[in-house]
């Protein structure tokens, strides 16, 4: 094999991960020759010095292994290596070790620091706790770090949940949840020190002045609460068909840390009508595997729409049903306000804990401007956790000063139509021409005026180039896709510079990030920039390692 192939750690060569599975096809052709090279190499502990060395560099923020090098490199305490390129990885394949997790990823999975392996490597374990003594056998290696299956608890933390009360049989085979093996109240402290490595990691020299992170708010519901799966089959391979091999068809979510897709009948953190909709569903794809010649995705969502009373004088009630048509429309209640979209679309998919969260962020909008704004001035809202009838059904009593909203990536408008309340004009922008025909549909079904709230289809970079409320009494929604908001957003932003910020994100590393290319922004210009008032998680994904971040800021 050429060594020369094999790349040190820097974002092009390190595979992105998706998952848990490594995404072969992200690689350059070159990397992704000697990645399957480093798979096949059967090298022991490098017997000669090390060769050479080399220091890590900055990687790319948006790329989830440089958020893995960052944990690892807390770990090893340092962020140097000696490394022998024609010993890429310093076991035998499939080596079976006996470790003990020193700390946990932001990824969920364990690292175990191995000083006597290579020049001190690190070992990628999932399903595991800090402090415990583990079983594990290696089958990927990257410059530095290796990935292993857990293949035994030797010694397990005082803090693992016992067997019963995992919530589901194929915890610890399935990529979907990592953390069903501790409680719930460890799995909030395990976000929390996300949401702060986040910013520690990524807001750059900002960190230092940044509030303490608050506690994670909690879903009401721990199971049970998604209100979309995408369960995956593949088709019978044809070979196999012909020769007339008895052959099975797996339907459901992928296999932690392989690129196969598990057979699940039930996934105890979706609805319960959306696993009577899976039975169905499963039984369908299986009578009818031989018609299909590829695999594919399902959808099933849950929707609650509107059914007429059986008799004549009996008031209207909703009903849950499972929607598994892309195209078909899905209804969903958020306190008193009616959303419909299709069910190919984004919204959030955890609805027991939207009331909760956006009670916050309502809160947060009307937060007093300056410390100086007086009682009468300062909003009224309801308390953070979860009072949904107070949240959804009060009005919020304006403070003076804040009078519009702008609702940037605004889907089919959640919040620019919960939050409405209070603001003079309310303006939601959103790429997707779908989001915003239903976002101003959804503004008709809430008996909104179109006067006051509108929603616009364009590209979030341009947003301000239409806007002319005054930024002073402005307040601003940012709830970008994973990867965050682009230089432009930015730029943009910078120009207007709205009085106060939400922002609220599913990636917490590139909002700690944006937020230091705000401020980085502001101070090139020499303006005052922003205060952050606070930061905090939201669970809307429990069981899994995933927080949603929520980050206030007002312009000093
Ligand atoms: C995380 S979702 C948030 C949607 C909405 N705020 C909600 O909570 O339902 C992000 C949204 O941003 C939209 N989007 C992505 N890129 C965009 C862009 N450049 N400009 C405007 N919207 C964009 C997506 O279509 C998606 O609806």
């Amino acid at each position: 094999m050429s060594h020369s192939t094999i790349a040190p750690p820097s974002a092009a060569a390190v595979p992105a991960v998706v998952n848990g599975i490594t995404e072969a096809s992200a690689l350059p052709t070159s990397a992704a020759a000697s990645t399957s090279d480093i798979n096949s190499q059967t090298t022991a502990v490098p017997a000669v010095p090390p060769k050479r060395s080399k220091k890590v560099k900055r990687l790319h923020k948006k790329d989830i292994d440089d958020v893995l090098m960052r944990d690892i490199i807390d770990l090893r305490g340092h962020d140097h290596w000696t490394w022998d390129p024609a010993n890429p990885a310093p076991f035998h394949n499939f080596e079976e070790l006996e470790v003990t997790i020193g700390s946990l990823a932001q990824s969920g999975e364990g690292l175990a620091l191995l000083p006597d392996r290579g020049d001190g490597w690190i070992v990628v374990v999932p399903f595991v706790i800090p402090g415990e003594k583990v079983k594990a056998r290696v089958y990927r290696h990257n410059w530095g770090y290796s990935y292993a299956d857990l293949v035994e608890v030797i010694e397990p933390a005082s803090n693992r949940l016992t067997q019963e009360k995992i919530l589901c049989k194929y915890f610890s085979q399935c990529a979907g949840c990592q953390l069903q093996h501790i409680s719930y109240t460890d799995q909030m402290e395990f976000k929390k020190q996300v949401v702060d490595n986040a910013f520690k990691n990524y807001a750059g020299k900002y960190y230092a002045s940044l509030p303490p992170v608050d506690p994670v708010s909690q879903s009401p519901l721990h199971s049970h609460y998604r209100t979309k799966i995408t369960p995956h089959f593949e088709a019978l391979n044809p070979k196999h068909q012909s020769a007339g091999v008895a052959q099975s068809v797996n339907i459901g979510f992928m296999q932690a840390g392989k690129r196969r897709i598990l057979d699940i009948e039930e996934c105890p953190i979706a609805t319960p009508i959306l696993n009577e909709g899976m039975a169905a569903m499963r039984a369908k794809v299986k009578e009818n595997i031989t018609s299909y010649k590829k695999g594919a995705t399902l959808l099933l969502r849950e929707s609650n729409p509107v059914v007429p009373g059986t008799e004549s004088n009996d008031p209207p009630s909703t009903t849950k049903i499972c929607i598994t048509d892309h195209k078909a429309s899905i209804t969903e209640w958020v306190g008193k306000f009616r959303f419909d979209y299709p069910a190919g679309s984004f919204f959030q998919n955890n609805n027991s804990i939207l009331p909760s969260l956006i009670g916050y962020v309502q809160q947060q909008l009307h937060l007093p401007l300056s410390p100086s704004s007086s009682e009468s001035d300062v909003a009224t809202t309801t308390s953070v956790e979860g009072d949904t009838n107070g949240l959804l059904g009060s009005s919020v009593s304006l403070n003076r000063e804040i009078r519009y909203l702008v609702d940037a990536y605004c889907g089919s408008g959640l919040f620019g139509i919960t939050c409405h309340e209070g603001f003079k004009k309310v303006l939601g922008v959103e790429i997707s021409a779908a989001s915003i025909s239903c976002a101003t549909n959804n503004l008709v079904l809430n008996k909104l005026s179109t006067e006051t709230t509108a929603f616009h289809l364009d590209d979030a970079d341009k947003i301000f180039a239409h806007i002319d409320f005054p930024a002073d009494e402005t307040a601003l929604i940012i709830d970008p896709p994973r990867k965050g908001c682009s230089e432009e957003f930015l730029d943009q932003m910078v120009a207007f510079l709205p009085a106060r910020v939400v922002y609220v994100s599913c990636n917490v590393q590139t909002q700690a990030r944006d937020l230091q290319g705000l401020l980085d922004r502001c101070h090139a210009k020499g303006l005052p920039g922003y205060k952050v008032e606070a930061i905090r998680g939201f669970d809307l994904f429990p069981q899994t390692r995933h927080v949603e971040g929520v980050m206030t800021l007002t312009r000093l």
